[in-house]
């Protein structure tokens, strides 16, 4: 292993902890968020990642990075690869190199108390378990989500999964994980269904075995039975340390250098009045379909909404890729503004800002929640829809946009959340349920009882 720790003051007796995060923009926030928070407590903290999405050094003058050097097929790395498979082949991909790396570490340094993986680096879990070293998950998205994957077994033998489309029971409740249907279970479109049923097991199985914990980025406020159900399947214990970026102190966090922020839009929004502009994302990873795109742009224009719209590069599939259609009015351009990356937090806390269409990511419904903004949702994959449920009618923070893309639908939704009946409902919950965390943010103990557990290892 190359060591090129960058240590900047002797550690001789604290405790450190070593953590592995997914190298993905949704998963590398999180457990950086995370770092901050341990080494503000005392403890040493030490990055193992891999040069895929490597973190930003510089962005943590106090934290050490060490890479494991993994050489990775190109169906781990290709944002075109099915995500499935993609999980599967970094796993498998990074094993022996983060097997090693950690070894070596554990070989040079004496203080290691524990180490933390992302939830979803099953080959990790049970590497570190092996070398004897305690380890402990991560979850990066919601309580319900984890909640459902460790009740997976038992809702495949009740039929509720494998999701087959011509098996699905679509509307139906699932009893013990309500609010969610079947249709909100974790879904990929286009994966195969062994292969995600597979990866599933492997996560609850590799946690269930290996973790001596479980870090939740999530509160009490919004999912204390789905915790409280957490810690009754798993035999080691829970900590809720979450919304993460909330706990955690300084600017930002959620910038870590895999992407630019266009922090002209701040400018752009300090221009319009309170409440006046719809913040459109559909965060890091999700693509969409050239006519959905397009469906959204002309239904942006019928909105007559200002809006603030985050297009990455590459999140277009399909001919004419993330250009904006022609003919679309001077109206649209002189109302929207396009961005290939916001600085979301900021955004989203700027009064300008009135509602946020979102792809219900973990984190950017954590951000949305924790601005106290109410949500339009367009759940594309994953988790994502267990999410936008909780959204939508856990709670009522926000509006479905709905199954189908098209333009009335887009502009009639965009002027409901913004200003119609349902959306002051949902921004006057929205407003309740920021109170809420706010108040849970402050009495939070979690991240302490967390480091007295580390320092009990
Ligand atoms: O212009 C942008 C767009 C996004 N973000 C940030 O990027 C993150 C995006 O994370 P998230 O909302 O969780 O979405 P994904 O990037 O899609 O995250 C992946 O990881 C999440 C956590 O596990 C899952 O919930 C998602 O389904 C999965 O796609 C958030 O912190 C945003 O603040 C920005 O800063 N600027």
């Amino acid at each position: 292993m190359a060591t090129q720790e960058i240590e900047k003051a002797p550690h001789a007796v604290r405790r450190r902890v070593v953590l592995f995060p997914l190298p993905f923009q949704g998963h590398l926030s999180p457990m950086l968020q995370l770092a901050e928070l341990l080494r503000a407590r005392g403890l040493a903290v030490t990055v193992l990642h891999t040069d895929f999405n490597a973190p930003d050094p510089a962005r943590h003058p106090e934290l050490a990075f060490v890479s494991i050097h993994e050489a990775l097929p190109h169906e781990a790395t290709s944002p075109d690869a099915d995500i499935v498979a993609q999980l599967l082949a970094l796993n498998s991909g990074c094993e022996a190199p983060f097997r090693e790396a950690l070894a070596s570490l554990l070989l040079l340094r004496e203080d290691v108390a524990c180490v933390v993986v992302d939830g979803q680096w099953y080959a990790a879990l049970g590497a570190a378990g092996a070398l004897g070293v305690p380890v402990l998950a991560l979850r990066t998205d919601s309580a319900a989500t984890f909640g459902s994957l460790l009740a997976f077994p038992r809702l495949r033998d009740a039929g509720y999964v494998p999701i087959k489309e011509e098996e699905r029971r679509d509307d139906e409740l699932v009893p013990e994980l309500e609010p969610l249907r079947v249709r909100d279970l974790i879904r990929i479109d286009g994966s195969d269904v062994d292969a995600l049923r597979g990866f599933i097991a492997r996560v609850a199985d590799a946690v269930r075995a290996s973790a001596s914990g479980v870090l939740l980025n999530s509160f009490d406020a919004i999912e204390a039975p789905e915790l409280a159900r957490i810690e009754k399947e798993l035999s080691c214990p829970a900590f809720a340390v979450g919304p993460l970026h909330r706990m955690c102190p300084g600017p930002a966090p959620a910038e870590h250098g895999l992407h630019v922020p266009d922090r002209r839009c701040l400018a752009w929004l300090d221009a319009h009045p309170p409440r006046s502009v719809l913040y459109v994302s559909l965060g890091s990873v999700a693509r969409v379909d050239r006519g959905v795109f397009e469906e959204m742009a002309w239904g942006l224009a019928g909105s007559g909404v200002p809006f603030l719209w985050v297009v990455r590069p590459g999140s277009v599939r399909g001919g004419g890729a993330d250009e904006l259609p022609n003919g679309l009015d001077e109206g649209f351009r002189s109302r929207g503004k396009v961005v290939a990356w916001a600085p979301q937090l900021e955004v989203l806390a700027h009064e300008a800002v009135g509602a946020f269409w979102t792809h219900c990511g973990w984190n950017s419904t954590l951000e949305g929640v924790c601005a106290g903004v109410p949500m339009l949702a367009q759940p594309c994959f994953a988790d994502q829809t267990v999410n936008a449920r909780y959204v939508t009618h856990r709670w009522g923070v926000g509006l479905e946009v709905g199954d189908v893309i098209d333009r009335a639908r887009v502009a009639a939704r965009v002027r409901m959340v913004m200003a119609g009946e349902e959306g002051d409902r949902a921004r006057e919950r929205a407003r309740q349920l920021k109170l809420q965390a706010d108040q849970c943010v402050a009495a939070s103990f979690a991240l302490d009882n967390l480091v007295q557990y580390v320092l009990s290892l």
